[in-house]
Protein backbone atom coordinates (compact mmCIF):
# COMPACT_ATOMS: atom_id res chain seq x y z
CA UNK A 1 0.00 0.00 0.00
CA UNK A 2 1.55 3.52 -0.62
CA UNK A 3 0.68 6.47 1.31
CA UNK A 4 -1.38 8.16 -1.31
CA UNK A 5 -4.17 5.27 -1.46
CA UNK A 6 -3.97 4.54 2.07
CA UNK A 7 -7.57 5.08 4.33
CA UNK A 8 -7.73 6.92 6.84
CA UNK A 9 -6.89 5.25 9.86
CA UNK A 10 -8.54 6.50 12.78
CA UNK A 11 -7.55 6.50 16.11
CA UNK A 12 -7.89 6.80 19.69
CA UNK A 13 -6.32 7.46 23.37
CA UNK A 14 -6.81 6.16 26.64
CA UNK A 15 -5.31 7.51 29.67
CA UNK A 16 -5.54 5.46 32.33
CA UNK A 17 -4.43 2.69 34.98
CA UNK A 18 -3.43 -0.83 34.03
CA UNK A 19 -5.37 -4.05 35.20
CA UNK A 20 -3.28 -6.81 35.30
CA UNK A 21 -6.44 -9.02 35.27
CA UNK A 22 -6.93 -7.50 31.73
CA UNK A 23 -10.83 -6.85 31.91
CA UNK A 24 -11.02 -3.42 33.02
CA UNK A 25 -8.22 -0.50 32.47
CA UNK A 26 -6.28 0.52 30.13
CA UNK A 27 -6.59 -3.32 29.05
CA UNK A 28 -10.28 -3.01 28.57
CA UNK A 29 -10.32 0.40 26.33
CA UNK A 30 -7.62 -1.08 24.11
CA UNK A 31 -9.14 -3.88 23.82
CA UNK A 32 -12.83 -2.45 23.16
CA UNK A 33 -11.02 0.66 20.27
CA UNK A 34 -9.77 -2.51 18.57
CA UNK A 35 -12.95 -4.34 18.36
CA UNK A 36 -14.60 -1.36 17.02
CA UNK A 37 -11.96 -0.92 14.24
CA UNK A 38 -10.40 1.53 16.08
CA UNK A 39 -6.28 1.94 16.55
CA UNK A 40 -5.49 1.90 19.94
CA UNK A 41 -3.01 4.00 22.16
CA UNK A 42 -2.19 4.56 25.78
CA UNK A 43 -0.75 6.50 28.59
CA UNK A 44 -0.67 4.77 31.52
CA UNK A 45 -1.14 6.73 34.75
CA UNK A 46 -0.59 3.78 37.34
CA UNK A 47 -0.31 0.04 37.45
CA UNK A 48 -2.31 -1.90 39.59
CA UNK A 49 -2.07 -5.47 40.82
CA UNK A 50 -5.35 -6.43 40.28
CA UNK A 51 -7.22 -9.57 38.98
CA UNK A 52 -11.44 -10.86 39.30
CA UNK A 53 -11.09 -11.28 43.25
CA UNK A 54 -10.03 -6.97 44.01
CA UNK A 55 -7.15 -4.49 43.83
CA UNK A 56 -4.11 -6.39 45.41
CA UNK A 57 -2.06 -3.33 44.56
CA UNK A 58 -2.18 0.14 43.34
CA UNK A 59 1.17 1.91 41.93
CA UNK A 60 1.14 5.51 40.30
CA UNK A 61 3.25 6.79 38.14
CA UNK A 62 5.05 9.75 38.35
CA UNK A 63 3.35 12.93 36.43
CA UNK A 64 6.69 13.34 34.21
CA UNK A 65 6.25 9.75 33.15
CA UNK A 66 2.29 10.94 32.01
CA UNK A 67 3.31 13.69 30.57
CA UNK A 68 6.27 12.22 28.89
CA UNK A 69 3.64 9.74 27.16
CA UNK A 70 1.24 12.35 26.27
CA UNK A 71 4.33 14.38 24.60
CA UNK A 72 4.77 11.64 22.62
CA UNK A 73 1.69 11.21 21.53
CA UNK A 74 0.71 14.78 21.11
CA UNK A 75 3.85 15.04 18.72
CA UNK A 76 3.43 12.28 16.52
CA UNK A 77 -0.17 10.34 16.92
CA UNK A 78 -2.64 13.16 17.04
CA UNK A 79 -6.03 11.21 18.59
CA UNK A 80 -9.36 11.49 16.69
CA UNK A 81 -10.46 11.11 20.41
CA UNK A 82 -9.74 10.87 24.04
CA UNK A 83 -10.47 9.08 27.11
CA UNK A 84 -9.59 9.49 30.51
CA UNK A 85 -10.56 6.40 33.23
CA UNK A 86 -8.46 6.26 36.28
CA UNK A 87 -6.29 9.49 36.99
CA UNK A 88 -5.59 8.84 40.99
CA UNK A 89 -4.29 11.98 42.13
CA UNK A 90 -5.00 16.00 41.57
CA UNK A 91 -1.36 15.68 40.79
CA UNK A 92 -1.87 13.37 37.79
CA UNK A 93 -5.30 15.35 37.06
CA UNK A 94 -3.77 18.96 36.14
CA UNK A 95 -1.05 17.62 34.51
CA UNK A 96 -3.65 15.64 32.06
CA UNK A 97 -5.45 18.47 31.90
CA UNK A 98 -3.01 20.81 31.15
CA UNK A 99 -1.89 18.42 28.16
CA UNK A 100 -4.92 18.39 27.12
CA UNK A 101 -5.17 21.60 26.55
CA UNK A 102 -1.59 22.12 24.85
CA UNK A 103 -2.84 19.51 21.94
CA UNK A 104 -6.04 20.80 21.68
CA UNK A 105 -7.36 17.61 22.69
CA UNK A 106 -11.31 18.68 22.36
CA UNK A 107 -13.51 15.10 21.83
CA UNK A 108 -12.73 14.07 25.37
CA UNK A 109 -15.12 11.32 27.16
CA UNK A 110 -14.38 11.55 31.09
CA UNK A 111 -15.26 8.23 33.22
CA UNK A 112 -14.27 9.55 36.32
CA UNK A 113 -13.47 5.98 38.18
CA UNK A 114 -13.50 6.36 41.95
CA UNK A 115 -13.62 3.17 43.40
CA UNK A 116 -12.94 -0.06 42.00
CA UNK A 117 -16.17 -2.75 42.14
CA UNK A 118 -14.71 -4.34 45.42
CA UNK A 119 -14.38 -0.83 47.04
CA UNK A 120 -10.84 -0.47 46.28
CA UNK A 121 -9.88 3.50 45.82
CA UNK A 122 -8.56 4.38 42.27
CA UNK A 123 -9.20 8.43 43.00
CA UNK A 124 -7.58 10.03 45.99
CA UNK A 125 -10.50 11.63 47.88
CA UNK A 126 -8.84 15.33 47.40
CA UNK A 127 -8.74 14.59 43.82
CA UNK A 128 -12.10 15.18 43.19
CA UNK A 129 -11.94 18.71 43.38
CA UNK A 130 -9.55 18.63 40.86
CA UNK A 131 -11.28 16.24 38.64
CA UNK A 132 -14.39 19.24 38.96
CA UNK A 133 -12.20 22.07 38.53
CA UNK A 134 -9.83 21.05 35.66
CA UNK A 135 -11.30 17.80 33.71
CA UNK A 136 -14.85 18.27 33.57
CA UNK A 137 -14.97 21.98 31.55
CA UNK A 138 -12.28 20.04 29.28
CA UNK A 139 -14.86 17.07 28.50
CA UNK A 140 -17.37 16.69 26.20
CA UNK A 141 -18.47 13.67 27.49
CA UNK A 142 -18.87 12.48 31.47
CA UNK A 143 -19.58 9.35 32.02
CA UNK A 144 -20.25 8.74 36.48
CA UNK A 145 -22.33 6.03 37.92
CA UNK A 146 -24.38 6.50 40.37
CA UNK A 147 -22.31 6.98 43.43
CA UNK A 148 -19.35 8.95 41.51
CA UNK A 149 -22.39 11.78 40.77
CA UNK A 150 -23.15 11.62 44.18
CA UNK A 151 -19.43 12.06 45.05
CA UNK A 152 -19.54 14.44 42.46
CA UNK A 153 -22.49 16.67 43.42
CA UNK A 154 -22.77 15.93 46.85
CA UNK A 155 -26.43 14.98 46.69
CA UNK A 156 -27.70 11.36 47.74
CA UNK A 157 -29.91 9.81 44.44
CA UNK A 158 -32.77 7.68 44.74
CA UNK A 159 -34.95 7.60 41.85
CA UNK A 160 -35.55 9.16 38.78
CA UNK A 161 -35.87 13.28 39.77
CA UNK A 162 -32.79 13.10 41.89
CA UNK A 163 -30.65 11.21 38.47
CA UNK A 164 -31.78 14.45 36.58
CA UNK A 165 -31.38 16.81 39.24
CA UNK A 166 -27.67 15.40 39.70
CA UNK A 167 -27.28 15.24 35.34
CA UNK A 168 -28.47 19.28 35.86
CA UNK A 169 -25.59 20.33 38.32
CA UNK A 170 -23.05 17.77 36.74
CA UNK A 171 -24.01 19.35 33.24
CA UNK A 172 -23.31 22.62 34.84
CA UNK A 173 -19.47 21.84 35.88
CA UNK A 174 -18.52 21.83 32.27
CA UNK A 175 -19.21 18.83 30.04
CA UNK A 176 -21.18 19.28 27.11
CA UNK A 177 -23.13 15.44 27.41
CA UNK A 178 -23.79 13.59 30.74
CA UNK A 179 -24.03 10.18 30.75
CA UNK A 180 -25.43 8.73 34.37
CA UNK A 181 -25.01 5.48 34.62
CA UNK A 182 -27.82 2.88 35.95
CA UNK A 183 -25.85 -0.32 36.94
CA UNK A 184 -25.65 0.18 39.78
CA UNK A 185 -29.15 0.68 40.98
CA UNK A 186 -30.37 -3.01 41.22
CA UNK A 187 -33.80 -2.57 41.09
CA UNK A 188 -36.13 -3.50 38.48
CA UNK A 189 -35.98 -5.56 35.09
CA UNK A 190 -34.18 -2.73 33.13
CA UNK A 191 -31.51 -0.88 33.56
CA UNK A 192 -31.50 2.55 32.67
CA UNK A 193 -28.62 5.30 31.32
CA UNK A 194 -29.86 9.15 30.92
CA UNK A 195 -28.14 11.26 28.73
CA UNK A 196 -28.43 14.99 29.25
CA UNK A 197 -27.42 17.28 27.02
CA UNK A 198 -28.21 20.66 29.26
CA UNK A 199 -31.70 20.80 27.48
CA UNK A 200 -32.85 17.27 27.37
CA UNK A 201 -33.04 14.00 28.51
CA UNK A 202 -32.99 10.86 26.42
CA UNK A 203 -33.81 7.32 28.73
CA UNK A 204 -31.16 4.58 27.29
CA UNK A 205 -32.56 1.17 28.75
CA UNK A 206 -31.96 -2.61 28.22
CA UNK A 207 -32.48 -5.44 30.11
CA UNK A 208 -30.43 -5.57 33.33
CA UNK A 209 -28.68 -8.88 32.82
CA UNK A 210 -28.34 -11.10 36.41
CA UNK A 211 -24.57 -11.79 36.74
CA UNK A 212 -21.61 -10.78 39.06
CA UNK A 213 -19.21 -10.94 35.96
CA UNK A 214 -19.11 -6.48 35.47
CA UNK A 215 -15.61 -6.13 36.12
CA UNK A 216 -14.59 -3.48 33.68
CA UNK A 217 -18.00 -2.62 32.36
CA UNK A 218 -17.55 1.08 32.59
CA UNK A 219 -14.32 1.58 31.23
CA UNK A 220 -15.42 -0.81 27.85
CA UNK A 221 -18.56 1.18 27.67
CA UNK A 222 -16.66 4.86 27.64
CA UNK A 223 -14.05 3.01 25.44
CA UNK A 224 -17.16 2.34 22.94
CA UNK A 225 -18.33 5.47 23.37
CA UNK A 226 -14.93 7.34 22.48
CA UNK A 227 -13.92 5.01 19.65
CA UNK A 228 -17.64 5.68 18.58
CA UNK A 229 -16.78 9.30 18.64
CA UNK A 230 -13.07 8.94 16.99
CA UNK A 231 -15.06 7.36 14.21
CA UNK A 232 -17.08 10.52 13.40
CA UNK A 233 -20.34 9.81 15.12
CA UNK A 234 -22.30 12.49 17.11
CA UNK A 235 -22.84 11.97 21.08
CA UNK A 236 -26.04 10.27 20.71
CA UNK A 237 -25.41 7.89 17.71
CA UNK A 238 -22.04 6.77 19.57
CA UNK A 239 -23.80 6.11 23.29
CA UNK A 240 -26.05 4.00 21.18
CA UNK A 241 -23.28 1.53 20.05
CA UNK A 242 -21.65 1.66 23.18
CA UNK A 243 -24.71 0.54 25.09
CA UNK A 244 -25.68 -2.07 22.30
CA UNK A 245 -21.27 -3.18 22.47
CA UNK A 246 -21.69 -3.33 26.67
CA UNK A 247 -24.78 -5.20 26.53
CA UNK A 248 -23.32 -7.95 24.11
CA UNK A 249 -20.12 -8.05 26.68
CA UNK A 250 -22.26 -8.56 29.86
CA UNK A 251 -24.41 -11.24 27.89
CA UNK A 252 -21.57 -13.28 26.42
CA UNK A 253 -19.39 -12.52 29.50
CA UNK A 254 -16.95 -15.06 29.90
CA UNK A 255 -16.43 -16.98 32.75
CA UNK A 256 -12.74 -16.78 34.03
CA UNK A 257 -11.37 -15.97 37.59
CA UNK A 258 -13.00 -16.76 41.02
CA UNK A 259 -14.39 -13.59 41.25
CA UNK A 260 -16.14 -10.49 39.30
CA UNK A 261 -15.33 -11.84 36.26
CA UNK A 262 -14.40 -9.23 32.85
CA UNK A 263 -17.20 -8.65 30.04
CA UNK A 264 -16.76 -10.33 26.61
CA UNK A 265 -14.70 -7.57 24.41
CA UNK A 266 -15.55 -10.18 21.41
CA UNK A 267 -19.24 -10.50 21.80
CA UNK A 268 -20.17 -7.21 19.83
CA UNK A 269 -18.18 -8.13 16.85
CA UNK A 270 -18.92 -12.06 16.89
CA UNK A 271 -22.40 -11.10 16.94
CA UNK A 272 -21.94 -9.02 14.04
CA UNK A 273 -20.21 -11.95 12.27
CA UNK A 274 -23.44 -14.06 13.19
CA UNK A 275 -20.68 -16.47 15.61
CA UNK A 276 -22.98 -16.62 18.61
N1 LIG B 1 -26.29 -5.98 35.01
C1 LIG B 1 -26.28 -5.19 33.93
N2 LIG B 1 -27.07 -5.45 32.87
C2 LIG B 1 -27.07 -4.68 31.77
N3 LIG B 1 -26.31 -3.58 31.64
C3 LIG B 1 -25.50 -3.24 32.66
C4 LIG B 1 -25.44 -4.01 33.85
N4 LIG B 1 -24.52 -3.45 34.69
C5 LIG B 1 -24.04 -2.37 34.04
N5 LIG B 1 -24.63 -2.23 32.82
C6 LIG B 1 -24.34 -1.20 31.82
O1 LIG B 1 -22.93 -1.08 31.74
C7 LIG B 1 -22.55 0.28 31.57
C8 LIG B 1 -21.63 0.66 32.72
O2 LIG B 1 -22.45 0.96 33.85
P1 LIG B 1 -22.03 0.84 35.36
O3 LIG B 1 -23.02 1.64 36.13
O4 LIG B 1 -21.83 -0.60 35.70
O5 LIG B 1 -20.61 1.53 35.29
P2 LIG B 1 -19.47 1.55 36.36
O6 LIG B 1 -20.00 1.29 37.71
O7 LIG B 1 -18.75 2.83 36.13
O8 LIG B 1 -18.53 0.37 35.96
P3 LIG B 1 -17.13 0.00 36.70
O9 LIG B 1 -17.48 -0.69 37.95
O10 LIG B 1 -16.45 -0.85 35.68
O11 LIG B 1 -16.41 1.30 36.97
C9 LIG B 1 -23.84 1.09 31.52
O12 LIG B 1 -24.22 1.30 30.18
C10 LIG B 1 -24.84 0.18 32.23
O13 LIG B 1 -26.15 0.41 31.81
C1 LIG C 1 -7.17 0.20 36.37
C2 LIG C 1 -8.63 0.24 36.60
N1 LIG C 1 -9.35 1.26 36.07
C3 LIG C 1 -10.68 1.32 36.26
C4 LIG C 1 -11.35 0.36 37.00
C5 LIG C 1 -12.84 0.47 37.25
O1 LIG C 1 -13.53 -0.61 36.80
C6 LIG C 1 -10.57 -0.69 37.54
N2 LIG C 1 -11.14 -1.69 38.28
N3 LIG C 1 -9.23 -0.72 37.32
Amino acid sequence: MTDSNRTKVIKALTVAGSDSGGGAGIQADLKTFQELGVYGMSALTAVTAQNTLGVQGVYPLEAEAVAAQLDSIGADLTPDAVKTGMLFSSGLIRTVAQKFRQYGWTKLVVDPVMVAKGGSPLLQQEAVQALIAHLLPLSLVITPNIPEAEILTGMKISGMADREAAARLVHAMGPRYVILKGGHDEEGAQVTDLLYDGEQFIYLQSPRIATRHTHGTGCTFSAALAAGLALGHLVPQAVHTAKAFIQAAIEDGLNIGAGHGPTNHFAYQNRLRGQR
